[in-house]
């Protein structure tokens, strides 16, 4: 599509593009992370979208469960080839947000590139890694990442595959005692993969050392038959992300040789002598990368999402709020409004955050190389906050915005439905959000508790800053909301930290006091993550070297959030004096002219986002707006379509109308 023949394109578009008090190619360079990235983006995608192999011969919701995985393979294998063909050597990983689109429904790769060559780059020693690095990214063997059973997803400790060392012919043996012991929901295990790392319970010497990563092949590498004492399948359809192949896995005392035990961290020595870790959750450290990833996942969903809703809102006319006057465009009503404005500022506040922690992350994989384990425990905190928070505010507002759009809305053809499915299991993937809540809750606890002690851990140490704030003030900057939210998380972590010490001097063991207190446990969690996204995003754009029309586009924006989310947990913030109940009331007015203020601006920082329609995918979200044709191509594509009177009538209907005669 031509984006510069406005003859093409709705006329409600072209009037909001016209609009526009800022330069959209700024901020779509600030959405990828700099001019360079937006070009590399678009290179990748060009070569995707002018790809009719990419094309799906018919729409993937009228295809067999088989024909879906098997379409989706197509793709994905085309892609990988594609992609590994490139002179330049793009690197998947760092191009992972350019390929959004492109694959839908998961696809059964996607477990290979994010986690198996993660857990080998991670867990394995350099002869490991020498081995299998390799071949795994030129995709010469599949893996995915078998940690979850029947019985035990959440509770890693709780796992009962066993890995049993066996000196004499110094291999491990692995088997599934029982039928809770199944390994369960890896993606690509079913069909695709013919490796995988599996985490087991580790024994030798007699001992259990816990779970630990080990290698293991799956399937022959000629014939793709599962290998003898391995039973493999697939666990069945899904809410989405139905071309994943998940799947289940059982050994039958399945010997594997010694070095598959993936030793970067931990060692089982000839003679089954056990070598610990530096940290003991070294092992963990494939799901602390994935979780990671997560976040910048969950922000390119809802910008999808955003897109959509947003542009559908400008075209669609619906009811009257003059009365007599002609339909307004469903974007202005200030409630349509309060469905997808905050969103839109939602985006900017993962994308912020997402690049913080990776920040964090790649600097404590430094310090992990010279040995130095310090701040492992603040990554995992702020990982796991970060994959809960951006996971959940991701899937509401995909959601939020599917029922902007109305009926139309709940058509597969608007998108909206599978970029839903596609972003609510990142709530249960990958740690189970409120699970993951509770480890940011300990590790807060602690914190407090160890006031005055150093730890370097910086995104803890307004624990210690009793001083509250003055709640007088009528006018909030921006910096002083985010004050607020700090005083709410803090006095959220106090309020809990008492709690439990009274439960304690009651007599009560610690972890009981602990459940008792899980709620408000959860809440400080979520606060202080909330804490830490406002605090990102306001510095974020406060240092933000762009243009005045950008800036303030931006400045809004992190407005809106800061308020919308004070608005949206506003007794926190009353409970603990950060604000008044007239600040409140004057916050939420302020909410409703930011609203007014960034409504014209809307469709263009969607538009920021630029997402190719090829990519996009949907009839109520394409850049020229013509929803309406649209949506009527697409449903004669139904294969009900194909005959005026289906053979079912005739079956069915036909016997039944006449029965009564
Ligand atoms: C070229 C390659 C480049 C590589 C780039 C890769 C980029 C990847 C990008 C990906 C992008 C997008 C991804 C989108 C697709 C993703 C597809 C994923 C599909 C889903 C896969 C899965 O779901 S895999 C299975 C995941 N399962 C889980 O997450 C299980 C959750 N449970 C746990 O993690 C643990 O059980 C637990 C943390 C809840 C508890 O563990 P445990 O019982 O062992 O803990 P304890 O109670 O004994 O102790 C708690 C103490 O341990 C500390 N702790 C816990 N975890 C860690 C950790 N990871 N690190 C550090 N410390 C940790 C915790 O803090 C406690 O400490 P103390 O309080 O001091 O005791
Ligand atoms: C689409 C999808 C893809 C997946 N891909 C993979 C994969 O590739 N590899 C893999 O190994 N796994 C995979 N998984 C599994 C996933 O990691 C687990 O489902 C997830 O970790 C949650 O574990 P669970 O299913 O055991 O839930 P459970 O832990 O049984 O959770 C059920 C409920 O119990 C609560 N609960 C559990 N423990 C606690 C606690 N300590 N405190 C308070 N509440 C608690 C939870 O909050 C939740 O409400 C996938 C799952 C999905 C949905």
């Amino acid at each position: 599509m031509d984006k510069n023949n406005e003859r093409e394109c709705n006329e409600d578009l072209i009037r909001e593009r016209r609009k526009c008090n800022f330069n959209i190619e700024e901020l779509t360079n600030i959405v990828d992370g700099g001019k360079a990235r937006t070009a590399r983006r678009r290179e990748i995608q060009r070569l995707l979208i002018n790809d009719p192999e990419f094309l799906d011969e018919i729409p993937q919701d009228y295809m067999s469960h088989e024909d879906r995985y098997s379409n989706e393979l197509r793709k994905s294998a085309h892609l990988m080839q594609k992609l590994a063909d490139q002179e330049s050597g793009h690197d998947i990983h760092q191009d992972i947000g350019a390929l959004t689109g492109i694959l839908k429904d998961g696809n059964p790769l996607m477990v290979h590139l994010s986690m198996f060559i993660p857990a080998i780059l991670g867990q394995a020693n350099s002869e490991q890694q020498e081995k299998w690095l390799g071949r795994s990214l030129r995709n010469e063997i599949i893996g995915t990442y078998a940690q979850t059973e029947l019985g035990h997803g959440t509770f890693v400790r709780g796992l009962e595959t066993r890995a049993t060392y066996d000196p004499t012919v110094e291999e491990f043996v692995l088997h599934t005692p029982t039928i809770t012991a199944t390994k369960w929901w890896p993606g690509g295990l079913g069909k695709t993969c013919n490796y995988c790392v599996v985490m087991a319970q580790l024994y030798t010497q007699g001992r259990c050392y816990g779970p630990h990563p080990f290698i293991v092949q799956l399937r022959d590498e000629e014939t793709h038959r599962s290998l003898p004492g391995i039973t493999l399948g697939e666990i069945g359809p899904r809410l989405g992300l139905n071309s994943n192949d998940n799947g289940f896995l059982k050994f039958e005392n399945h010997r594997i040789p010694r070095t598959n035990m993936l030793m970067k961290h931990s060692q089982v020595l000839k003679d089954g002598t056990y070598v610990k870790p530096l940290h003991n959750k070294l092992s963990y450290g494939t799901m602390m990368l994935v979780r990671v990833g997560i976040v910048g996942a969950c922000s390119r969903s809802l910008q999808y999402a955003v897109t959509i809703a947003t542009r559908y809102s400008a075209v669609r006319h619906q009811s009257e709020i003059v009365p007599g006057q002609p339909e307004p465009q469903i974007l202005d009503y200030q409630t349509q409004q309060y469905k997808v404005i905050p969103q839109i500022a939602s985006v900017f506040a993962l994308i912020f955050s997402a690049r913080s922690l990776s920040k964090i992350q790649s600097s404590v994989t430094a310090k992990l190389k010279d040995g130095n384990t310090d701040l492992l425990p603040e990554l995992h905190s702020l990982s796991s906050g970060l994959k809960a928070l951006s996971s959940s505010d991701a899937s509401w507002g995909v959601e939020v915005c599917r029922l902007a759009c109305g009926g139309h809305g709940y058509l597969a053809s608007s998108n909206l439905p599978r970029t839903y499915t596609g972003t609510t299991c990142a709530i249960t993937y990958e740690g189970e959000n409120t699970v993951l809540l509770l480890q940011v809750a300990r590790y807060l606890i602690k914190s407090y508790r160890s006031i005055g002690k150093e730890t370097g851990a910086s995104s803890v140490s307004y624990l210690a800053d009793q001083t509250s704030l003055a709640s007088s003030s009528s006018s909030f900057s921006n910096k002083a909301l985010v004050q607020a939210f700090k005083l709410s998380a803090l006095s959220l972590v106090a309020e809990a930290e008492a709690r439990l010490q009274k439960l304690c001097d009651m007599g009560q063991e610690f972890y009981h006091a602990w459940n008792y207190c899980s709620v408000l446990l959860l809440k400080c969690a979520e606060a202080h993550t909330r804490y830490y996204i406002c605090e990102k995003y306001e510095q974020t754009v406060d240092s933000l070297k762009a243009s005045e029309g950008v800036k303030n586009v931006l400045q809004s924006l992190c407005r809106l959030y800061l308020i919308y989310h004070i608005t949206l947990t506003h007794g926190d913030f009353l409970k603990c004096g950060a604000l008044t109940p007239r600040n409140i009331a004057v916050l939420e007015g302020e909410m409703c002219d930011l609203l007014a203020v960034l409504r014209p601006q809307a469709v263009s920082i969607v538009d920021a986002f630029d997402i190719p329609d090829e990519l996009l995918g949907s009839t109520l979200g394409c850049w020229d707006g013509n929803v309406y044709q649209r949506l009527y191509d697409e449903a004669l594509k139904s294969p009900l379509n194909k005959t005026d009177v289906p053979d079912a009538y005739y079956k069915y209907l036909l016997p039944l109308m006449k029965s009564s005669l």
